[in-house]
Order: C-alpha cells, then structure tokens, then sequence
C-alpha cells in the first residue's frame, strides 16, 4: 500500500474558531479508511478541505505519486485528479432511468465540447453494464431512479461516482436510513470498491463502522485523538471520555 492523500499539519479557523487543529491523516490506495468523531469534532470540514471547498489557513495537502499539492487546485481540477464525493443525501436524477443515471455520469467525465457531441460507445455500454453488476442494480437499470428504496438510491449515487473511475472516494454516512439488509449489502460494496481504491468513510454508526473491519481515525476537536483498529479505538480511555462526553 502506498500513501495516494496526505493531509499534515492542516488547520482551518472560522471566525476566530478552529474547527481543524493540527491535523495530519494519510491515506493509502488501496484502503478503506473509517472516519469517525462526535458532533463538531471536524469530519466535514476535513472532506471540505480534500475536495477544495475549504482552504487550510496552514498545512499540506498532497496527493498522488508526484506529491502534488491539492491547495492549488479548484475543486474541479481537483475532482478531475479522481477524487469523488458521496454527499449523505442521495441526488440522483428520479425522472432518469438507473441506466440513463449511469451513463450521464460517464459523460460528466468528458470535456464541456465533448457532452455535446457524445454517443455511448460499446466501451461505454460495458463499463455501464460492469458498474451495474458491482453496486448490485443489474436487475433495475431500466427503472426510474425515483422508484428505487433509499439504499438502491444510494447505491446508483455511489455507482455514478465509480463510472468516473475515482483512485480516492469519501463518502458521508453511507448507513443512514438504511435498512439492516441495506447496511449489509452497503458494507459489502464499500469492501469491495476498497480493494482497487482508496475509500474514506464518515460515519456515525459503530456497529457499521465494525463490520468494515478497517483502520479507524478518531477525530476530536478537528485533531486525531486514536487511531488503529476498532478494538484498539473503543478502548481508548480518551475516546471513550469523548463519546460519553466526559
Ligand atoms: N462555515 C463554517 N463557519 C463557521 N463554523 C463552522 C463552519 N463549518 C464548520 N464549522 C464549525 O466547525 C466545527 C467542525 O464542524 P464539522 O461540520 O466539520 O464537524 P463534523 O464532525 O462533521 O460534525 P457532524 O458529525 O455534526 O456532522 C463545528 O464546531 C462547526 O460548527
């Protein structure tokens, strides 16, 4: 595994309040990442900060082989280096079909000229198909995304995000509203995207965040307070003044 994010020393103030305090994360491609922390503790404004759409006050983020520095970057440029994020809120498009969903995200991928002038390709045809079979909607592709349960809503969304082929995807509370058979099925696609590519997941839910059976970051007061597997976390003395708010 080498390190593909690197977040050091980065800390963020909104007016006169630092809601990022110091915080250095690595990430390696690939891994599954949990990202966990009570309210406020900063999980937010660190996905903000990787996409673009908060800028340090101090610190480095660089990413990549190259070391390159994501501050530099819009948030667009930055989304083009393949970083993808996954809003808790599912936004796929209800009147579209799952399929019509897919492949307008693989458009999205091309240049402003060339969404224009665009005609699915055998090759678009296949990855749309092969995302399909991943996220487990095979069966539903000719449905409206509006008919589909929350999960399936949330699965398409990720899907739209694996279409653009992303090296690093971070995605906020995969498991809300989820029904236990969702959650399952969730837990297996997150494992599965994970194995080719860097996934980072913000999550409230310990029991979900057990089963991914990944490496922890505890996040506190916009710092890392432990970090390790989840048994090692939970028996963290200060995590667990933090979570019963000690
Ligand atoms: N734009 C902003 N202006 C002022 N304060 C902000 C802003 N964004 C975040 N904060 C503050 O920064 C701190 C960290 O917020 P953040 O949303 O990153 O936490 P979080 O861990 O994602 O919390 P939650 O679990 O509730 O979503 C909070 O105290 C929040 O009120």
């Amino acid at each position: 595994m080498t390190t593909l994010l690197e977040v050091s020393g980065v800390s963020v103030t909104f007016d006169g309040f630092r809601a990022i305090d110091n915080l250095s994360i690595q990430i390696g491609e690939p891994e599954l990442r949990a990202v966990i922390g009570p309210n406020g503790a900063g999980k937010t404004t660190f996905m903000d900060i990787v996409t673009g759409k908060t800028r340090p006050d101090t610190g480095r983020v660089t990413w990549g082989e190259r070391s390159i520095s994501l501050l530099g970057l819009s948030e667009s440029a930055i989304a083009r280096e393949g970083i993808g994020r996954k809003f808790q809120k599912p936004t796929v498009f209800e009147a579209q079909s799952v399929r019509d969903n897919l492949a307008m995200s693989l458009r999205n991928d091309r240049a402003p000229w060339k969404v224009l002038v665009w005609r699915e390709t055998e090759a678009d045809a296949a990855r749309i198909a092969e995302v399909a079979e991943e996220i487990g909607l095979t069966a539903h592709l000719a449905r409206p995304a509006g008919e589909l349960s929350h999960g399936q809503k949330q699965w398409l969304e990720i899907g739209m995000l694996l279409a653009q082929e992303p090296r690093l995807l971070l995605v906020d509370e995969p498991a809300a509203g989820m029904t236990p058979a969702e959650r399952e099925h969730t837990t297996d696609l997150l494992k599965r995207i994970a194995a080719t590519r860097a996934v980072v997941v913000v999550e409230h839910d310990m029991e979900f965040v057990r089963r991914l059976g990944c490496k922890v970051t505890v996040l506190h007061e916009g710092s890392v307070l432990a970090e390790g597997s989840i048994d090692h976390v939970t028996a963290d003395r200060q995590v667990i003044d933090v979570y019963l708010g000690r």
